[in-house]
Order: C-alpha cells, then structure tokens, then sequence
C-alpha cells in the first residue's frame, strides 16, 4: 500500500502551489473524517460492549460449541441479532472444523477461513438494516465481509462472512445446495414469526444439521418464541436464556377498552408530543389506508394545536409524520432512520413491518393499537384475504421492544391489562392460512417427494396442499405422479416468482413477447409504481389517463415504463415526479427484468418483444394466469371459472366499470367482498388453446362457452 514513507521516486511529480494548497485541504479533510470515523468505531463499540449479549458472549460460544443445535432466547434489544454472528466469526465458528481455538474477541479481522454464517431475517428492511449496522461496528463496506441478500437485491461478494437475509432466500439457496455447504452457522432469527420460509426452513434445516458433520451449528433465535416447542420439535434441542435487557421500558395500558383504535391513536400521539421530552413516536397500525389517514389527521390536528401546547413535555414542537408498510417503496421506508430535523419529532406510522429485530434511532414510545392485518388463505377458492385481527402477545411485546433501544423508554398500548392477557400467547404460524403452491413446488425440486408427510413443525391443512398440488398439476409443473416435470417444473422452481407467473415467462417464450412478459413481471413484483395522493385525486387520473390499456392493469404499468423509457435520462426524475409514478419502483422493475432476463437466458428461452401487438403478452398472461380466469356475470360481478367463486373487479383497476367479458387477474382479495386485482382483458376462446387440459370449449361456442374440464389435468403450455 503506498503510504507517507514510500521513497521519492514512488511520489507523484512535484505540485505548482495551488495544486499543494488544494491538496493540504484535501489532506485535513481526510484527517477530519479520519478522526471521526475512529471515534465513531469507538462510541460503537463501547454501544456494542454494554449490551446483555456481551457479558455472556464465552458462555454463549461454549454453549454453541457443544450443541450442534441452539435455542437462544433473550429480550429485545440485547444484542443477538447484531453480535451473536460476529461473536461466532471472531472465535472461529464460522471456519469449520468445531469453532477455532479462540475464545471471546468481538471485533472484527483476523478471519481464518472462508466458511459463513447465514442469519435470517422475515422481513427485507431488517436484513438491510441489520447488515447495515453490523458492517458498520465492524468498520467494513457493506457487502464485503459483512452483507445481505434480499429477493432481487444481493449485497454480497466471495468476501462476505456474514450474511444476514430473508428467511425466503436461504430457502431458494437450498435449491442449488441443500447442504448449504457455505455455512458452517445458520441462525434462524425471530423465529416465533413462524413464516411459511421460517417454517419450511425449519424442518429443511433439521435435516441438514442431521446429513452434516460436527462442525455445523443451527441456531433459532428471538425474544419471545415459545422454546419448549422448538427445544421438542429438534429433539429436545438445548435452551439457552440471555438475562437482561438494557433499557427498561414502561409499558401502560388503558384502564376500559377503546371504541375506535385510530381515534385512539391519533390523541396517544399528540399526547406524547404535547406532554413528554424529547424522543420519536412508533405507532403500529394495520394497513396503508389507515397509515395515510393517520397521517392526514395529524397534521390537521398537529397544525390546530393551540400556542404552546406542543413540546410542554421539554420535547421539539414540531411533528414529522413518517408513513413505513412494506408496498412502499425502498428508499421512502428508509426515510423512517433518519434523524428527525432540529426542532421536529418524528412519528412514524408502521405496519408490523417495523415490529420484530429493527432499532430505528430516536424512537422513545411506542403506540401499540393492538391490531395487525394478518393473511388468510381459502385453500379451496385459492383466495387471500387480509384481515384485521388482535395481535398475539408475543407481537405485543416485540412491538413495545421498539422503544427500548437507545434508552429507557415507554410503550403505550391501546387495549386494557385485561385484553392484553386474552391475547394468543404466539402468533399462529402463517402456514396454517397460506397458499403454498410456491412452497410446495420449492419442495419438490429439492426432491421431497411427500410433501404432506414433510417434517413440518406445524402441519398445514391438507386441504391446502392438495390444492397447491393441483394448481401446479394445472400450471403443467408435476406430472399426474405428482412428481416435477423436467421441463415447465424444474424451470419453474428455478425463477424466483410466483409458479403463475413463472408459467407466464414460460409461456412467453413461445409466445413471442418475453421481453415484455419480463417488463410486466418486474412491475408487478415492484409494488406501488403509481403514486395515488388523495388530495389530487383528479390530477392524477388526468395525468394517469394517457397510459391507460384498454387491456388493462398489466398493460397499463408496461405502457408507463415504456413512456419512461422515452425519455431522456436526465429528465427521468422530473417526467416520473410529474406523473405521479415512483421511479424506485420503476427502477426496481428494471432491476427485475435484468435478473429475470439472466434466469430465461439460462432456461435457453428466446428473447423477444411482441412490440406495439399487445395480443401475445395477454396470451401469455392468460396462458400463466387461467386458474384466476373470470368471465362476467349477466346479474353483474364476475365468477371464476375454476371455482365458481363471484368476483368484482377491484376499484383500483383500470377495467373497474368498464365490464370486459372475460380477465384473468393477479390475486383475489377478500375484504368486504371477493376482489380481483391486477386485472387483464382475455379472449376466452385463448383458455382451451393455452392450458387444453384444464379447459374444455362447449362444442360449438369458438368464443364462447368455457367450462373447466372435469378432474383437473396438466396444462398444455410447454417450456417454449
Ligand atoms: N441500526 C441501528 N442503529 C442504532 N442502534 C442500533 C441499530 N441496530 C442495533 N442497534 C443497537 O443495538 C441493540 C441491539 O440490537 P439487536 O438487533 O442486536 O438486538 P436483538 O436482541 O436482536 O433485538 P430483537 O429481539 O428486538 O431483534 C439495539 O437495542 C440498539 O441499541
């Protein structure tokens, strides 16, 4: 490395005066910044030494050296997502052969090897910013030794030792390894979320641990997860408890229930910021409309606040509403960890999001409404619902865990003592009410063939399986054995979509339109690309109107994306702030396409755009999407062919109101009613030429009559 001390003739050639100057400027700044990145690394590291987990970090290596599989259980905030990888990395556990001779040692460097520790996270915003202050206490560039993968963005390089991800892509990496020979520790984090990834892992990582040699260690983590169960279901696995938690948080209850929770919310807040010192609000909300709607209240409220009230606690006067639910996009969510500007407090309004293993700087309180929208799943109308439901007590202490973090703080939860102690000691696990056609497809191509009788923790309902068995059967995924097909199966488990929509790119192969079949799946994957405000609801739609497809919602996004691409680089920013449209999402559906673009390259599928004819990308939507195919209803409303279910277009689609015959749509959403959303224009007379076997035309109705064929059978679209 050239330094200070390389000989003369090493040195660049003698700078003219101004040059010199410029330079010693140049040479104090770097000194500036020198000096406050070590004091920085300092102020972390005395952070990361005052955390519970460090006191017991020898007992805890000693506990992991001698099981090859752990439960650590230990409060929010102590410190297990953040140190217990790098404790593991230091002593050596992560270099194979049964954890190195070294004991303790928390900083970074000296690494002896090239093996590595996974941690999973189940949600996207925790594995970034986890990696994201782990790379910093350890003073290196994220993506080098430590780093994340998350769908469709990885963070890492052959440097990475520790990588914190979504449980989901740990899952896709068994695929290709299924020893996940790579790792010599995997830790599952915040298990008790019990995601269908979390779950499915579980018992793919049972086996693992059972296949591998000794130095391998599995360890299931979080704060309030009910250990007996997983200590029982990994054969009695060791329990280990970290005591302690840093900073004490007063938790308060009301003392007689509420009516209205947002009501209730909405006063909690401007409580707090007229009456307590300084620090942030985190309220949990359900959704995005009621996140919006907050958000609107209170700046009314906020606004209207008479002289003075606001800050009589010694707090700042001034609230900064801040919106985080995972359809945001990226960068808006990260908002939420910025500091709040001089003067202001942050309130910051978050769905369950923001409940498990993130610290966001400055939050003191903790507003709990006590609800959260949970997926439902009707396995025999392949329907998702949302609903809102009470949270589990398990939530309601990761949620008031939030305000403990940089300090004391206080959490306030809008329901009585009494509500709180009828709550579900544990959420239930998310398998029990998902569609698992992925999941099943995943488990097949890692050739579980039993996938009903697979170890899972939680059996989920036979029902569900048997329907995702037959919707992959439909999509020409497993054959009438049930075993995956070489062609349309295994390429399928190998895209990291939905197996509706990996049929589609396959299908578009032969179709011709790939190109645009890659475009679309990447903006439907990217969620939020049109930005709504309610306040200029008419602008927008004046604005909107010139993408709209009379195809529908498919074609309006690629008409959108399309536009963008037109224009010229530099004023990309401003067209896609003058069209309501969020250039991270359009970015993040390029970023898909490119990666979507590697997978059908590979797959050998041909490239192609069908240009301005958009009749091959409705087939191939068509071709992926028939299981939700719908044709309208003479009494109004829709009914989906497979089912018979009644169906409405949903209000946010472009097709809402204008009746097309026959759609095929994204996903069904119950809510009020049954609603279908991301809605495309189809011939139905398509429907028995793309998937002959699901389909039957009534003899002598070309477009018209379609029924589903009696008893199933695979879908006729190959591989290309
Ligand atoms: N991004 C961050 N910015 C500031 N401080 C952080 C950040 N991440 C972690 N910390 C600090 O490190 C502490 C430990 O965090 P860590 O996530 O390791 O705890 P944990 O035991 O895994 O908690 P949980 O069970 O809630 O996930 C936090 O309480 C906080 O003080």
């Amino acid at each position: 490395m050239a330094g200070a001390d390389d000989p003369p003739a090493a040195r660049p050639k003698q700078l003219a005066n101004g040059q010199a100057g410029r330079k010693r400027v140049a040479e104090t700044r770097d000194e500036d910044e020198g000096a406050q990145r070590r004091a920085r690394r300092a102020r972390l590291e005395a952070e990361r030494r005052a955390l519970p987990v460090w006191a017991t970090r020898d007992a805890l290596l000693a506990e992991v050296r001698s099981h090859k599989t752990l439960i650590i259980v230990g409060e929010t905030g102590s410190g297990k997502t953040t140190q217990i990888p790098q404790f593991l990395l230091a002593a050596g556990l992560a270099d194979g052969g049964g954890g190195g001779a070294g004991g303790g040692g928390g900083g970074g460097g000296g690494w002896r090897g090239r093996g590595m520790i996974a941690c999973t996270q189940p949600r996207r915003v925790a594995a970034v910013t986890v990696a994201r202050r782990v790379a910093e206490e350890m003073g290196v560039r994220l993506g080098q030794e430590v780093g994340y993968s998350i769908r469709f963005d990885d963070c890492t390089s052959p440097a990475t030792r520790i990588k914190y991800c979504t449980d989901g892509m740990l899952l896709r990496e068994c695929l290709v390894d299924p020893l996940l020979k790579k790792y010599e520790v995997v830790i599952v984090d915040e298990a008790h979320e019990r995601t269908v990834s979390t779950d499915v892992l579980l018992g793919l990582l049972k086996g693992v641990a059972a296949r591998r040699g000794g130095s391998f260690r599995l360890l299931v983590m979080s704060a309030t997860l009910d250990a007996q169960a997983f200590s029982s279901y990994f054969g009695g696995a060791r329990a280990v408890w970290v005591r302690g938690r840093q900073h004490p948080v007063a938790v308060h209850c009301t003392t007689a229930p509420e009516d209205n929770y947002l009501d209730a919310a909405l006063n909690a807040v401007l409580q707090v910021h007229c009456e307590e010192g300084p620090g942030d609000i985190l309220v949990f909300l359900t959704g995005q409309e009621e996140i919006e709607g907050l958000e609107r209240l209170l700046a009314d409220r906020a606004a209207a606040l008479p002289d003075g009230a606001a800050g009589r606690g010694g707090g700042p006067g001034e609230l900064l509403a801040l919106p985080i639910y995972a359809a945001l996009p990226p960068d808006q969510q990260m908002r939420v960890f910025d500091p709040a500007p001089p003067g202001c407090r942050k309130a910051i309004l978050a769905t369950n999001i923001a409940e498990t293993s993130i610290t966001i700087p400055g939050v003191r309180y903790v507003i709990d409404t006590g609800f959260v929208k949970a997926r439902g799943y009707h396995a025999k109308l392949g329907a998702d619902s949302l609903q809102v439901v009470p949270v589990s007590q398990a939530q309601a202490r990761q949620r008031s865990g939030r305000a403990g973090r940089e300090g004391p703080g206080k959490a306030y939860r809008l329901y009585t003592r009494d509500a709180f102690e009828a709550l579900a000691p544990t959420t239930p696990p998310e398998i029990l009410r998902s569609n698992l056609a992925s999941t099943v497809l995943q488990l097949k191509a890692m050739g579980v063939e039993d996938v009903v009788g697979f170890d899972f923790m939680d059996k989920p309902p036979r029902a569900a399986i048997v329907r995702s068995l037959e919707l992959l059967f439909a999509l020409g995924a497993l054959d009438a054995g049930g075993a995956l097909t070489p062609d349309v199966g295994a390429a399928m488990a190998r895209l990291p979509v939905d197996p509706m929509f990996g049929k589609v790119l396959l299908a578009s192969g032969r179709l011709g339109c790939s190109i645009e079949a890659m475009q679309v799946v990447g903006l439907v994957s990217s969620d939020g690309l049109f930005h709504n405000p309610r306040t200029k609801r008419d602008e927008v739609a004046a604005v909107r109107a010139k993408f709209v497809a009379p195809e529908g919602d498919h074609l309006t996004l690629l008409a959108a994306l399309r536009a963008y691409l037109q224009v010229p680089r530099k004023q990309r920013a401003m067209w896609a702030s003058d069209n309501y449209i969020n250039i991270r999402s359009l970015r993040k559906a390029l970023d898909i396409y490119d990666q979507l673009e590697g997978h059908l390259t590979a797959l050998g599928l041909p490239l192609r755009s069908c240009g301005d004819d958009p009749a091959p990308l409705q087939r191939a939507l068509a071709a992926g999407l028939f299981p939700h195919a719908a044709r309208r209803r003479a009494e109004g409303g829709y009914g989906v062919i497979a089912t018979g279910q009644e169906v409405f277009i949903h209000p946010s689609s472009v097709l809402c109101g204008k009746k097309p015959e026959c759609v095929v749509f994204d996903e069904l959403v119950r809510t009020t009613k049954h609603y279908a959303r991301q809605v495309c224009r189809i011939e139905p007379a398509w429907l028995p030429e793309l998937a002959p076997a699901f389909f039957a035309a009534k003899a002598g109705a070309a477009a018209g009559a379609v029924e589903r064929r009696g008893g199933g059978g695979g879908g006729g679209e190959g591989a290309g």
